[in-house]
């Protein structure tokens, strides 16, 4: 396998391109954070967001590329969801464009082309779950320790409607609906039960049992299983398009209020004692 450091600023997005046409994007932030003193969780910050949206963007124009493995790099964390610190104390502005760097991460991943796989290593809260559900096949790591799930109301913030659009596609209304109310972090056993992750391996084998599973993926001829994808999906992605400036509209709206802005402030806060 060649390896091609792809990052366009900070240096953090790799790619391993193989013989199999396989393509495999690490949401690995360590040098990056450690460029701009961020958190090594994979948090998904505006910078981050954009370049790996242009990277997902160069790798859809290249035709010889038909499958994606979105893994991280750290050993126990997959994302930890949408950079907090982007959203907390910033301007109006700010959050705007932060909110839109979402939507087009999700607008990329979700409406791919190519065969997206998740190698789930670790924790994926929030934003990382949304991410990994853009794929089209997750593996989670067997470890008890690891959660998955979008706990946004915990935050005291609602996920927005394709996020929920998203979930109610992935296991269902009924599951959502409970998942969302009460924000459950679901273990990978947990997941698994529910069908929010395909299959669960040890943790060695995460990274293996993507590429075996994407050879099988790659058996099928590329214009039926993208028309297929495209049928069972267009519409979510419809929803979101026709209304992206409205939803950024909401955001922003929504992310500003003071009592918003003190339920992040006394997360992130839970989050530091928690480390203490
Ligand atoms: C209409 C309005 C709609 C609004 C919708 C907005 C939707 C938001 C979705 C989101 O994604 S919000 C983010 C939610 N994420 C979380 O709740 C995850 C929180 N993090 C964790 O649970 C843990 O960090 C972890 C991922 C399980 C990893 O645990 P670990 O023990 O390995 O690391 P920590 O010590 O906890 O963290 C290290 C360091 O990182 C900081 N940090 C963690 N997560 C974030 C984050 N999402 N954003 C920014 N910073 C984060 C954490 O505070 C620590 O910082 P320091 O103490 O080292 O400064």
């Amino acid at each position: 396998m060649n390896y091609i450091n792809a990052g366009d600023r900070s240096g953090c997005l790799s790619f391993l391109s193989g013989i199999t046409n396989l393509s495999l994007i690490q949401c690995d932030l360590s040098c990056f954070l450690a460029q701009q003193s961020l958190p090594p969780v994979n948090s998904l910050s505006l910078e981050f967001l954009t370049d790996v949206c242009i990277a997902l963007e160069k790798l859809e124009m290249d035709k010889s590329c038909r499958g994606l493995v979105v893994t991280s790099s750290q050993p126990k964390v997959f994302s930890a969801g949408l950079d907090i610190l982007d959203m907390y104390g910033k301007s109006p502005e700010h959050c705007a464009e932060f909110w839109k760097a979402v939507q087009e991460m999700w607008l990329k991943f979700y409406g791919s082309n190519m065969i997206t796989i998740a190698a789930v290593n670790g924790s994926s809260p929030a934003g990382g779950c949304l991410l990994s559900m853009t794929c089209d096949y997750r593996i989670m790591a067997d470890n008890p320790r690891y959660s998955i799930g979008l706990n946004e109301t915990k935050l005291g913030i609602v996920a927005p409607f394709w996020f929920k659009d998203t979930m109610v596609n992935t296991v269902g209304h009924r599951a959502t609906e409970m998942a969302l109310q009460l924000g459950l972090l679901y273990s990978p056993a947990e997941a698994l039960k529910i069908g929010l992750v395909d299959q669960l391996v040890h943790e060695d084998q995460v990274l293996t049992t993507a590429t075996e599973t994407m050879t099988k993926w790659l058996a099928i001829p590329d214009h039926a299983r993208q028309l297929t994808k495209s049928m069972m999906r267009k519409p979510t992605i419809d929803k979101l398009a026709a209304n992206r400036e409205a939803d950024v509209n909401n955001f922003v709206k929504f992310i500003t209020k003071d009592s918003i802005q003190k339920s992040l402030g006394m997360y992130l806060e839970m989050l530091k004692r928690r480390k203490a």
